[in-house]
């Protein structure tokens, strides 16, 4: 679906906030055409850390790097026109109507004086037809629901032609067939994705590779059955689990429930 790949690193990125420290020395990368879950409890810096590899936040120590370039000092227009972001909670655009709020991922390519070309128009209608919104197209942005937003917004995405996207949460408001498309969409574009999931199974199924957060650090990282293991999700997510295959066959985590024990302990109680 794109020509074009980026590869994104993160090169000892820490962020502080009021001199708290939120990210610590975060070294990653996303090789081009990858699709990485970025996994780990409330507030473990998920959020932050796409905030900085999008270049919203500057980090306070390391680099973000776009294809071996240092993207610190590049203009919002410049890195709109290689990665694309959807936020978790993104901004209401209440007056415009949902083709022009997906049109507004057209704007990094756009003449300020000019209006859409032809070619704009068709990126417009592939992206809302990916997203399964071409009946919603002309409603206003502010009688969406929920889950029909964030399909909006991952439009707007998709309709930037980015070589690698950032998404954070991106199927929290989707109903269960959504979710479904929405990471077959993302494995299927072969654009380099870095997508912050909660649930974990359906990370485990559709991630090449995941990493792991944990207080703002990195503390796994590698292919979901490295980073999913019963002591990992006690130790970070403090749940007691199991991590096997469902009945196809796919990757899946099985939860017994929250883990009753510190996380310093042993994981006898996950066994059968
Ligand atoms: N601007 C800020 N000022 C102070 N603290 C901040 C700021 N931004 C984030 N934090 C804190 O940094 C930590 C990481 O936040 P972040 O939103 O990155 O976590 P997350 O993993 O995305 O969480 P969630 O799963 O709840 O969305 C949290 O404790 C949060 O309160």
């Amino acid at each position: 679906m794109t020509d074009k790949a980026v590869r994104i690193e993160l090169a000892g990125v820490s962020w502080e906030a009021g001199g708290r420290p939120i990210l610590h020395t975060v070294t990653a990368r996303v090789e081009p055409g990858e699709t990485v879950g970025l996994i780990g409890p409330n507030g473990s810096g998920k959020s932050t850390l796409l905030r900085c590899a999008a270049g919203l936040r500057a980090p306070t120590a390391g680099a973000v790097r776009y294809d071996g370039q240092h993207i610190g000092g590049w203009s919002a227009r410049r890195i709109a026109r290689r990665v694309a972001f959807v936020e978790q909670t993104p901004e209401a655009e209440s007056d415009l109507r949902v083709d022009q709020v997906v049109a507004l991922g057209r704007t990094p390519f756009r003449d300020r004086w000019r209006g859409l070309t032809a070619t704009d128009d068709a990126i417009i209608d592939a992206a809302l037809e990916r997203l399964d919104l071409g009946e919603l197209r002309t409603r206003p942005w502010r009688t969406l629901s929920g889950g029909e937003r964030q399909r909006a917004h991952l439009a707007r995405a998709l309709a930037q032609r980015p070589w690698g996207l950032l998404l954070d949460e991106p199927t929290n408001h989707l109903d269960i067939r959504h979710q479904l498309e929405l990471m077959e969409l993302l494995a299927a574009t072969g654009q380099t994705v870095l997508v912050a999931l909660h649930d974990l199974t359906l990370a485990a199924r559709y991630c090449d590779r995941l990493l792991l957060l944990h207080g703002g650090a990195l503390v796994a990282a590698g292919t979901p059955e490295e980073v999913l293991t019963p002591d990992r999700l006690r130790e970070v997510f403090r749940v007691a689990a199991e991590v096997g295959r469902d009945g196809l066959g796919n990757p899946a985590v099985a939860y017994r429930g929250v883990s009753s024990r510190d996380a310093s302990d042993t994981c006898e109680d996950t066994k059968p």
